[in-house]
């Protein structure tokens, strides 16, 4: 029978590198949401400095509810849990959010013309 094990010096060495295989994918995977999300709040930081310049608010909950529709049904289509998938965007708007605010609260900051 097979027993626990925390660490890799007795595993077979079949086991090892299909493990070694899966973490290498893993990696590649994690990487790519790295670059992803860097994207994303590439873009987002642009929004945030849009809303501040025009008096948006830094919140839009009829557009979060849009995404959120959108994202648990391509999470369903893909066999991830829609909830999952739901707490992770929150998670990342809630972040947008409040970088939106920093940048309006800067904004307010700035003089619009030089001093006397
Ligand atoms: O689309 C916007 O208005 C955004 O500010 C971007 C974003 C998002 O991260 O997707 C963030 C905050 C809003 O509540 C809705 C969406």
């Amino acid at each position: 029978m097979t027993t626990s094990n925390t660490g890799t010096g007795d595993v077979d060495p079949a086991v090892r590198a299909e493990l070694a295989r899966l973490r290498d994918s893993i990696d590649n995977i994690d990487a790519a949401v790295v670059h992803m999300l860097a994207e994303r709040f590439k873009c987002t930081q642009q929004v945030g400095h849009l809303k501040a310049a025009h008096q948006l608010p830094p919140a839009d909950p009829a557009r979060e509810a849009r995404q959120i529709a959108r994202l648990r049904a391509l999470a369903e289509n893909a066999k991830l849990d829609p909830a999952f998938a739901e707490k992770f965007l929150n998670f990342i708007i809630a972040e947008v959010i409040r970088h939106h605010e920093s940048i309006a609260g800067d904004t307010l900051d700035q003089p619009t013309s030089a001093p006397d």
